[in-house]
């Protein structure tokens, strides 16, 4: 059906601008309750009083808003402070009086200041000229003012009266509060008078203080016991003197409570704004998300193909777009109804169309917006779609429960699959679909192939100049040629064949010898497993095998498995700091001081293995001269000192392990764990292995290929567990557009691999674990639905080694061992935390050597 372009549209509750008001609003109204709890609560500031003398008066300072007071008295008439948990009682009293010959101008006035407590009395008498008696007038103020009335009919004087012989008047106090005595001549001419005046003063009893001091130099600070510390009393001594009372108080504020009342706003803002976000979600389910899933072909289709963002299945099936209504009233773009809107004009702002519709509008001659049609005069592309609010300061972290690879895949199943977030300061671009996928790697593969500048890359990636961490340019392409062509390559690979086979034989036999009488026994899967390939790859690297039998330096393997356990630790944990920089003004960045400290001692290690190596290629001839990654990139260095310095070495070297250890480890023992929880799927293997090897011989690496059933298991283990669940963070150079949006410079790039390689609508049966799914398919990267080694520039250059080892490792020691799990429950498969997935629970297992292998193992 027809539908004018310039129809009103029909408005919708858009969750997202909701939010983005929320957002706006968050920051303020922190501010605002932080402020008001502060000022209602917590503000004490500094004070300056005139107590009087024997005064004693009561300040409600809670010791967890006040860390200390100080008190000053430069007239150093020894003021005390005494700190209370239960307010103390007023049942003492205390009596002083003065008595002065004072002279009084012609409207003027004279008196003193004193803080007097309820039930205090003052008592006055003055003696003059009797002519002059009756325009005399006492005034008492009360309140903090300590100057002259304006006139003695101020609302808060109280005239005293009832003069008897001269004059003589009396008043009781009924509230705790600072008053003024004073004397007001009303007559034309000055007096003479004798003014006496007793003051009876309440006073609290401190005998029941907690803490106490006195200025006895003129100042004193006293600590707040906390928490209980509730009431403070600041006494003056009982000396008669009137004058030169002024003393200052300072409260001290106990900073870590404002912190937390800080955090507590931001939590309770943050929660209620969750809540509304909940809200919002429900709202949802009338309004679709974002993008409806394109790609629907449950298994890997034959081809590649990208479908239009925000179509459905059934419209590719039927070839028709949609439904009129959905698209009039959805995202599809009014002018070619096949697009998503994705861009907007200014100054009207709608959003009707697409950036190819927008441009045609722009070239033409009337370059109206389709809805109002106003002028336009320019067009905008849209970022891609937001999930939630982002809240300042932190973006979207507050979302990320561990493990993150799941959280992320709920959150871009209900948003869409592309989304923009912002981590911390850090501006994010999350894919989740094979076709969003295929454009950053191919169309954008270029764009995307910057790493983030993450605090892991300068002090463990040599500031960025590794392998992993190195920018896209000159120096990171000469790093990674030299990883393909000189370690990695498929000659190298073969030439080291020998290390491999020689490493699993060596595990093997150590299984072998453990099993006693050829019975199950159980073992830690994770460790061995683990230990095998830090083995080949040191010795790939530098000829040495620190874990196992036979090792000659004990010290030095030593010291290498402590780095081994550091470097795991640490390159596991987020550096909240990489996203919230601010952070480290306040000292949170803890990981980087632990990781200079690695780097420092992974350096050195290094270091002596290059001198060892450099050493014994100078003692050596070019003949005899191992072909070590070190003796490699030696002699490089003969030819080129200046590029290929021992840093760079230093720096391969360390990328080789970290990157190709624990990723290849823990497939094996994902693999073990799911054999071993799916029975049927370990006899198939082991039926495979049993017709095409045999029992005469090992399994040795070229038989992969023989068995498809075995790399059927690799795979699906892959796609369950992918060692990197979110592939390595990509960053963009520069602005580039993905599904339709822009993507700005600088936005760092997380493909979900693990959300695609396990999403139901691609899949089937995801959770279930079906090697025989990859039969009859070459399970390459058909259709980017699969794709745990990355793909592109930078996709892992050591997929190669890692298919080896991997399929070696379970190959052999499906052969020769019969496997069980260590109990009669499953296998725990809870995903742990740390960058390369690991199994939360180490595996393990129980083994026994298989009986048709026991006379090939016992001669090993
Ligand atoms: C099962 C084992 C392995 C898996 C699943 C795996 C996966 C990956 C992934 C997903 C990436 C990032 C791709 C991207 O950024 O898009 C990567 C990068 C890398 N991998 Fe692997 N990897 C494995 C084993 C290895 C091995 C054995 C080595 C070498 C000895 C290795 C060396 C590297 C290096 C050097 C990079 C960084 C490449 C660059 O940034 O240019 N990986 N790997």
């Amino acid at each position: 059906m027809y539908r004018p372009a310039f129809a009103p549209l029909r408005h919708h509750h858009h969750p997202h601008r909701w939010q983005e008001c929320w957002a706006r609003l968050l920051f303020p109204l922190t501010l605002w309750i932080c402020v008001s709890v502060t000022i209602k609560y917590g503000y004490y500031g500094n004070r300056r009083m005139v107590l009087g003398p024997g005064s004693s008066r009561l300040f409600e300072a809670s010791s967890i808003f006040v860390k200390q007071i100080e008190v000053r008295d430069d007239a150093k008439k020894v003021v005390s402070l005494y700190g209370f948990s239960e307010k103390p009682e007023l049942s003492l009293e205390t009596n002083w009086s003065v008595s002065n010959y004072v002279t009084l101008g012609s409207y003027n006035q004279k008196g003193f200041s004193l803080w007097l407590n309820k039930g205090s009395r003052i008592k006055m008498r003055w003696e003059a000229q009797t002519s002059s008696l009756d325009q005399l007038l006492v005034s008492l103020i009360k309140g903090e003012q300590t100057l002259l009335p304006t006139s003695t009919s101020s609302l808060d004087a109280h005239t005293l009266n009832e003069p008897t012989n001269g004059k003589e008047a009396g008043y009781t106090i009924e509230e705790d509060d600072n008053y003024h005595v004073g004397i007001i001549n009303t007559n034309p001419r000055s007096i003479i008078m004798v003014m006496n005046i007793n003051i009876s003063s309440k006073m609290y009893d401190t005998s029941k203080a907690k803490s106490m001091c006195s200025a006895i130099d003129g100042s004193c600070r006293l600590n707040l016991l906390f928490p209980n510390t509730k009431f403070v009393i600041v006494t003056t001594p009982n000396n008669g003197d009137a004058g030169g009372w002024y003393i200052e108080l300072t409260f001290v504020a106990r900073v870590v409570t404002y912190i937390a009342i800080l955090g507590f706003a931001v939590i309770i803002i943050y929660l209620l704004l969750k809540y509304l976000g909940t809200c919002d979600g429900e709202s949802d389910v009338e309004e679709p998300p974002v993008q409806a899933i394109t790609e629907t072909n449950p298994l890997m289709p034959e081809k590649s193909f990208r479908l239009p963002y925000g179509t459905g299945d059934e419209d590719r099936e039927s070839g028709s777009s949609s439904s009129s209504e959905d698209l009039y009233d959805g995202k599809i773009c009014v002018i070619c109804y096949d697009e998503p809107r994705n861009c907007f004009f200014i100054p009207c702002g709608h959003c009707a169309t697409c950036y190819d519709c927008a441009q045609r509008i722009m070239e033409g001659e009337s370059k109206l917006c389709p809805i109002c049609r106003k002028l336009i005069h320019k067009k905008f592309q849209k970022l891609p779609p937001s999930p939630h609010l982002s809240v300042p300061i932190i973006g979207h972290l507050y979302l990320f429960k561990k493990p993150l690879h799941r959280t992320l895949a709920k959150i871009s199943d209900q948003y869409g699959p592309i989304l923009f977030l912002r981590f911390g300061s850090r501006p994010v671009l999350l894919v989740s679909s094979p076709s969003a996928a295929e454009e950053c790697f191919t169309k954008n593969d270029i764009v995307f192939a910057n790493r983030p500048r993450l605090v892991a890359g300068k002090h463990l990636g040599y500031n960025y100049t590794t392998l992993v961490w190195a920018s896209y340019g000159h120096h990171w392409r000469n790093l990674r040629r030299i990883a393909a062509t000189e370690i990695l390559s498929t000659n190298r690979l073969q030439m080291f064949t020998s290390i491999r086979s020689h490493e699993i034989q060596s595990l093997i036999r150590w299984l072998f010898s453990n099993s006693y009488d050829g019975e199950y026994y159980t073992l830690d899967m994770k460790s061995a497993f683990f230990e095998l390939t830090l083995n080949i790859m040191m010795r790939m690297i530098a000829g040495k095998r620190y874990y196992g039998d036979n090792i000659v330096e004990l010290e030095e393997a030593r010291k290498f498995k402590e780095i081994v356990t550091e470097t795991f630790q640490l390159s596991g944990a987020t550096n909240i700091a990489d996203f919230v920089p601010v952070l480290k003004w306040f000292g949170l960045n803890g990981i980087e001081k632990k990781l200079q400290v690695l780097q420092e001692k992974r350096d050195s290690f290094m270091q002596d293995l290059i001198l060892e190596h450099r050493k014994m290629r100078s003692e050596s001839s070019c003949e005899q001269r191992s072909k070590t990654m070190i003796d490699v990139l030696l002699s490089l260095q003969e030819t080129e000192p200046e590029y290929y310095t021992d840093e760079i070495i230093r720096g391969m070297m360390q990328v080789m392990l970290s990157a190709g250890t624990d990723t290849s480890a823990g497939t094996m023992e994902w693999a073990l764990s799911l054999l071993l929880n799916k029975p049927e799927a370990l006899e198939k293997a082991h039926a495979e292995i049993d017709i095409h090897i045999g029992q005469s011989r090992l399994f040795d690496e070229s038989d992969r290929a023989k068995l498809p059933y075995l790399q059927g298991i690799i795979q699906e283990t892959l796609r369950m567990y992918p060692a990197d669940p979110l592939l390595v963070p990509h960053e963009s150079s520069s602005e580039c557009m993905v599904g339709g949006f822009r993507v700005p410079r600088g936005t760092m790039l997380l493909v979900n691999m693990w959300g695609i390689q396990n999403d139901p609508k691609l899949w089937k049966e995801p959770t279930e674990f079906k090697p025989e799914r990859f039969q009859g398919l070459r399970g390459e990267r058909d259709g980017f639905m699969l794709m745990p080694f990355g793909y592109g520039r930078r996709g892992c250059p050591g997929e190669g080694l890692a298919m080896r080892v991997v399929g070696l490792a379970l190959g052999t020691l499906i052969q020769c061992f019969e496997w069980e799990r260590a109990g009669e429950e499953e296998v725990d498969m809870s995903e742990g935390t740390g960058l390369t997935m690991p199994k939360a629970q180490p595996l393990l297992a129980r083994c026994r050597p298989r009986q048709t292998m026991m006379n090939l193992l016992s001669q090993l």
